[in-house]
Order: C-alpha cells, then structure tokens, then sequence
C-alpha cells in the first residue's frame, strides 16, 4: 500500500512529513553538548535514539521539534509536531481535565465541526486507554499517564511528526509496550516518528536507530 493514499478516503494524502538536521551543535552556557549531528527521520517509520544519560538525547529532540535553536546547523521540518518531553510539570492547582488537555490538540483546526472534535478526543482517549480517566484533573495523573495524554493530543491533532522522550524509570512494561505499539500504529499510517528510549525491546524493534555518544552520533 502506498503510504500516500489514504485507505479510508482513497483520497491522496498529504505528503509525508520532513524532518532533516545537517551540522547541529548546541551548547549550554559554553558546555557544547550537540557536536555536529546530522540526521534525517524517514516517514512511515520507527527511529530509535539511544545513547547514555547526558549522551544529549533529550536535547537533540527538543531541537527537532524547535523548541530549542541550535548555535548553530539546519533543521528543516514539515507537518505538525507532536512533542512528548520526559517530565510534564503541572501546577497543582491547574484546573483542565485529561480530555481537555487531549482537545487542545484540535484547537488550530479552527474549521473542525464540533461532533468531529469530539470524536478526535473520544478517538484519541481510546488509544491510549485513558478513556476511562477523561474526566480526572491532569494533574492527578502519574508521569506515564501524563505522557500519555499528550500522546493523544497529538493523536487528536493528527500531527505528522512524533517527538517522543521516555524516561529512563518510572514507566510500567504495560504502559510502554501500549506507547510502543501507538508509535507503530503512527508510523504504519505515515507518520515520522522518534523516540529516545531506555528499553532495549524498544531499541530491537525499531526500524532504525540512531546512537548518540558526548553529543556526537556514532551509529
Ligand atoms: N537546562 C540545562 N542546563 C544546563 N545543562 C543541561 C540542561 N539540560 C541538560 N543539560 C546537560 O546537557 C547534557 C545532555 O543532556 P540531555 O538531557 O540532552 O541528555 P540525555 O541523553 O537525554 O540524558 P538522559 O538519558 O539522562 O535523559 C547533559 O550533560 C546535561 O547535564
């Protein structure tokens, strides 16, 4: 099947989303902790990073999804990103339940019927098996959960590009052999999707798999 065409509308999709890096370095204060990175994430397809901790996995990724700017190299980036960092602090005060914190992601559709918004959320809660927890308080959720949701965010947003970041403690085998199998799912239907992960099942999985070492990408 190709992955351009949509088997649910035979309709052509859009095309497959870009995300290219040529020459990254990063530094925090004068520590360079990026040394030259190139990397291409391919469409339809799982792509591990691993590496030791302070290897710059995490860092690497935010600089994917641009939320940090590289001193210096090119990322180019097409189609919308679904980040998914390590640690979603929360207030504990804030006020928005799992399935408003999910509908965000319809919010920049601003054309999107309402019945279909609903059906995006009701979709993406079902996916991640939190259905169940729609209507607790985000924050009461545990770090898995929350990482989870945000997953679903960008379920609901049908973003292009998964960005994600497992912690190396503190996920349950179930909870991440369930993020596993989404992010294969994403793939399967186009998505570009990577994933800086801890688990070696994760690592032989995947359909490729980048190494960080000191900043520096060794495989
Ligand atoms: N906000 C920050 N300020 C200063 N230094 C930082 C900051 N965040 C990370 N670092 C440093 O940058 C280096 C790379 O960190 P990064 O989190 O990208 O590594 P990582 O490979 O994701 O590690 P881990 O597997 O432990 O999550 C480490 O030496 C870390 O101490």
């Amino acid at each position: 099947m190709s992955l351009l065409t949509d088997p649910r509308t035979s309709r052509t999709a859009a095309p497959p989303a870009v995300l290219r890096a040529t020459g990254i370095h990063f530094s925090f204060d004068t520590t360079p902790v990026l040394r030259g990175i190139d990397i291409e994430l391919e469409p339809g397809s799982v792509t591990v990073i691993a590496g030791a901790n302070g290897a710059g996995k995490s860092t690497l990724l935010e600089v994917l999804a641009g939320v940090r700017t590289p001193s210096s190299g090119r990322v180019e980036r097409s189609g919308s990103v679904a980040l998914v960092v390590q640690r979603i602090a929360a207030p504990d005060a804030l006020p928005v339940t799992v399935r408003e914190v999910v509908a965000m992601g319809t919010w920049e559709r601003r054309r999107l019927a309402r019945s279909e918004r609903r059906d995006r959320v009701v979709d993406a809660l079902e996916r991640v098996a939190l259905a169940d927890l729609a209507e607790r308080p985000f924050t009461a959720l545990s770090g898995g959960q929350r990482q989870r949701v945000l997953l679903a965010q960008g379920i609901a947003r049908r973003a292009r590009i998964f960005l994600l970041d497992e912690p190396a403690s503190g996920l349950d085998a179930a909870s991440r052999a369930r993020t596993q199998t989404i992010l294969v799912e994403e793939a399967n239907r186009g998505a570009t999707v990577a994933c800086v992960t801890h688990n070696d099942a994760a690592i032989a999985n995947a359909d490729r798999i980048v190494r960080l070492d000191h900043g520096v990408r060794v495989a």
